[in-house]
């Protein structure tokens, strides 16, 4: 088990937001949060991260509790790309390498040059090594903070909305690329979105998330039409298209 979450809860001082969390993943899922505006996904994730404290609950990873892990430690198991960012000026290349911050004991390694150059040509991000950070658009400074969670080499990686800067062919291209880097490192992967056609195309996990509870939890065959119904209130058919289930609302 890479990610045991027990029972976890968090409430801001006037609001409850997430309520007795619980769900496991192995080496190797791809779980997609999904659920509502509002319903905590972004919450859970920050949980997991460290960057709120739920009152309370444990967080397991790989056997050891998350609150004992901490900086560089932390960072090593677990990475997160948060909704939006804020990004300096920086060449893409050095924005990419501060993801290996943890790793750098005195100086920057061949090893830390060759993983960014690696994770770089994955993501297509080639051309782009010595432009500035602040000269990019939404969808390119999109894919650097991506590919600075990857150079991390976390055991978990945490996204919360990845594709919302996107254009169509770089969600699929991300997409793609994590499901390739969680079945490659045999990590696990726990992905926030909206759309749930992309989420049934590449997760293979799914929590549905209703008013900061777990609805739901298990593998494709819980996402049916009335489960979604249920939890976003909307009339859908789900019909296989070329062996891919598609989501149509009616
Ligand atoms: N700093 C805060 N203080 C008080 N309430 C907050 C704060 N941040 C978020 N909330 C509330 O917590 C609830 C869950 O928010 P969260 O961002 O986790 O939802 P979400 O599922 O990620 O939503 P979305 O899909 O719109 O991004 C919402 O009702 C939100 O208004």
């Amino acid at each position: 088990m890479t990610l045991l979450v027990n029972n976890i809860s968090f409430s801001y001082p006037k609001k409850d937001v997430i309520n007795n969390i619980a769900f496991s993943l192995r080496q190797g899922d791809y779980l997609a949060v999904l659920g509502t505006n509002g319903a905590g996904k972004s919450t859970l994730l920050k949980c997991l991260n460290k960057i709120l404290k739920p009152q309370s609950g444990v967080v397991y990873i790989n056997g050891i509790d998350s609150s004992r892990l901490k900086g560089p430690e932390l960072a090593k198991n677990i990475a997160y790309v948060p909704q939006s960012h804020d990004c300096s000026k920086k060449t893409v290349f050095d924005s990419i390498l501060l993801g290996r911050k943890p790793y750098i004991k005195w100086d920057v390694t061949q090893r830390d040059i060759d993983i960014v150059e690696n994770v770089l040509k994955l993501l297509n991000l080639e051309n782009y090594s010595m432009r500035y950070t602040n000269e990019l658009s939404g969808g390119e400074l999109q894919k650097v903070i991506i590919a600075r969670a990857l150079v991390q080499e976390p055991k978990v990686l945490l996204m919360d909305e990845p594709t919302s800067n996107l254009d169509l062919k770089n969600q699929i291209e991300v997409l793609k690329t994590i499901k390739y880097i969680v079945n490659e490192r045999k990590i696990s992967a726990i992905v926030a979105m909206h759309d749930l056609n992309l989420a049934l195309r590449f997760a293979n996990k799914f929590l549905l998330l209703k008013e900061g509870e777990v609805f739901d939890f298990g593998d494709a065959t819980i996402l049916n039409s009335e489960l979604i119904k249920n939890v976003y209130d909307i009339d859908v058919a789900i019909e296989e298209f070329s062996g891919i289930p598609v989501v149509i609302p009616i």
